[in-house]
């Protein structure tokens, strides 16, 4: 039998970090490397954990706050930045998994019928790759990263252009993600909204956000 959530969906956005992929090993790599290349202490994953969800600058300022970087100034930001995206890079993959679920889920919703896309707050390059290491590519129609358009989650820009693109009506489509910006975006978009309980979100359990659906994997959307 179908899950509730997916009675009445014609539409899918997906959030990726912390929803499809566990990808906070890698970006810890990322992040230490630079702290580490700036003379800072680095950070571990716990910490970068609770950082992800915001897109990478603010996940690099929270870094070199933490690290008790002074200011830090828009200059120092932006050194870390360039920084951090050429470490990432390398490490993009190594360490890098598909949540249990994922994969059937995807392939349960294309039998479905259902369009299926990525919205996700990641700098746009890296989502071709990433999708490709962890067998994830040809499942969305459209992909966006968090530089993509001017508004990022929680902002519902990135949704409603997906919705408008696919001329599907916001009260036919759901967001999946991990974190408030999700929760927040799905709302303001007009989507109802599911939320998985294994992901980062800053530290703090996703159920006192009140997402329409909560789910401990995707499998219990096969
Ligand atoms: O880069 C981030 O901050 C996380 O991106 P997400 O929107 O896929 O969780
Ligand atoms: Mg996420």
């Amino acid at each position: 039998m179908m899950h509730d959530a997916l009675h009445n969906i014609d539409l899918i956005t997906y959030d990726l970090d912390g929803t499809l992929l566990d990808s906070a090993p890698d970006l810890a790599l990322a992040i230490d490397d630079m702290l580490r290349a700036m003379a800072l202490a680095p950070a571990g994953i716990d910490r970068v954990r609770e950082w992800v969800g915001n897109g990478s600058r603010r996940l690099v300022e929270r870094a070199l706050v933490h690290a008790g970087a002074r200011g830090p100034d828009s200059a120092q930001l932006d050194e870390a930045l360039a920084l951090f995206m050429q470490f990432y890079a390398r490490h993009l993959v190594s360490n890098t998994r598909c949540y249990p679920g994922v994969m059937a889920c995807l392939e349960a919703q294309r039998e479905r019928g259902i369009a299926q896309a990525l919205v996700t707050n990641k700098p746009s390059r890296f989502i071709a790759p990433l999708l490709e290491a962890t067998g994830l590519e040809g499942f969305f129609s459209h992909t966006l990263g968090g530089d993509a358009l001017a508004q990022k989650k929680p902002d519902p820009a990135p949704l409603l252009h997906i919705a408008r693109a696919l001329d599907i009506a916001p009260e036919r489509a759901m967001m999946i993600g991990d974190s408030r910006s999700d929760v927040q975006a799905a709302r303001a978009a007009g989507f109802r909204c599911l939320a998985v309980t294994y992901g980062y979100n800053h530290g703090e359990p996703i159920a006192a956000l009140n997402p329409d659906h909560l789910l401990d994997s995707l499998e219990e959307l096969v």
